[in-house]
Formats: structure tokens, C-alpha cells, sequence
């Protein structure tokens, strides 16, 4: 039984429709902490981060998995969480109409096992609607995601084109992860 050591609702959702069995612990980290403004690095420096506290907290008896996702805008800009809803529209109205690319980092950690990954999913977006930017701005739903962003859900209409797994811009690449995951420790 693995650790999702994530208070992430998504990853949780991801990890459930692949049918992996696992517990979800959250980690204390401070992404604050981070200088970088390369958003692969940033990601990176986050899920070790994370995966050092996670260590710390719970060991490796069983096996721990950490992640982290960022959005980088056309021109590199890291996209993370928005602070507040006036955030999140100044967020989501960067991406309308725009190429962003949505990068998760994993950290794979058990007694015997040690597996990395950094995977990105590119989309292009057509321009997002006035009114229906409001109405999901209205709704929450963009709270706690990274760049506010929703592929499945408000994103998903104005999708051009896509290059990479969903899983991925969801925050976790499981499709890359599921091999490690299903060794025996
Ligand atoms: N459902 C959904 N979630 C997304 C999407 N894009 C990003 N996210 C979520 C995944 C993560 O929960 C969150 C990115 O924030 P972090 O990587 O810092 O993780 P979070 O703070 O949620 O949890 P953690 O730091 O792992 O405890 O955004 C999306 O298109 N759909």
C-alpha cells in the first residue's frame, strides 16, 4: 500500500480511476522557499522537497509517492495556485487563447526503489468565453489548481490541440508512474 503523501483531491482522483490502492497523507512544505523561475526546476525542487518531508514524517516502510504541478505560460511564466478569485482571473485570462504547458514532477521513494519523473502536457486554447470565465470563477472550482486550471472541466471546451497525458496536466503522470508502482517494494 503505497503513501500519496499529497492533500491533493486530484491526484487522490487520479490514483482511484487506475485503480491503485493507497493511503493519502498530507506533507508540510514550504514551495515559498523556491527560487527558481524555471518552472521545470520549480516543479522538481518541490516534489524532492516534498518527498524529504515525507521521509522525514512517515520513513519508507511503505512505499511514499509526492508530486508537484505548475503551469508555464507561453512565455515560461510559472503559473501556480491563484491566492484569491481576482488571481485566478488574471491567471486563466493568460492562458486564453494561449499555448501553456502543464508540467507534474513525481517522486517515486521504497526500500528498494527510487524513480523521478518530470512530464509535460501542452495545450493550446482557444479564447475563453467572458461570461463563462465568470461562471467558473464563480464556482471555486478553480481553487487549489495550479494556474486554476481544469482540463477536464471549464478548459476542456476550448482545447485546440493537446500533447501529453491528462493525467499529467491533472497532476500526476500515473500512465508513467503505474510500472514502478506495481513492483513489489
Ligand atoms: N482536477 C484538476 N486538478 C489540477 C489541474 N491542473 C492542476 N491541478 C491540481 C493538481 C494539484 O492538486 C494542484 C497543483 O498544486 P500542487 O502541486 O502544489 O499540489 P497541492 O497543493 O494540491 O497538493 P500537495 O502540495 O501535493 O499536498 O493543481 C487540472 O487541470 N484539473
Amino acid at each position: 500500500m503505497i503513501y500519496l503523501c499529497s492533500s491533493s483531491e486530484s491526484r487522490a482522483l487520479l490514483l482511484n480511476n487506475f485503480g491503485i490502492d493507497f493511503i493519502q497523507k498530507s506533507v508540510a512544505y514550504d514551495e515559498e522557499q523556491i527560487t527558481t523561475s524555471i518552472a521545470k526546476d520549480f516543479v522538481y525542487t518541490a516534489s524532492k522537497g516534498k518527498l524529504n518531508a515525507a521521509i522525514r514524517a512517515f520513513g519508507v516502510e511503505s512505499p511514499l509517492l509526492c508530486a508537484d504541478t505548475v503551469i508555464a505560460a507561453s512565455d515560461g511564466t510559472i503559473l501556480r495556485k491563484p491566492k484569491n478569485r481576482e488571481d485566478a482571473r488574471r491567471i486563466l485570462n493568460i492562458q486564453s487563447g494561449s499555448t501553456i504547458s502543464i508540467i507534474s514532477s513525481a517522486h517515486y521513494k521504497s526500500k528498494r526503489l527510487a524513480f523521478s519523473d518530470i512530464s509535460a502536457t501542452h495545450y493550446h486554447f482557444s479564447r475563453f468565453e467572458e461570461e463563462d470565465l465568470e461562471r467558473y470563477l464563480e464556482s471555486g472550482l478553480w481553487q487549489g489548481k495550479a494556474g486554476g486550471c481544469m482540463v477536464e472541466g471549464f478548459c476542456k471546451k476550448y482545447i485546440q490541440s493537446v500533447d501529453g497525458y491528462e493525467s499529467t496536466a491533472m497532476g500526476l503522470q500515473v500512465e508513467t508512474l503505474l510500472p514502478w508502482i506495481k513492483v513489489k517494494n
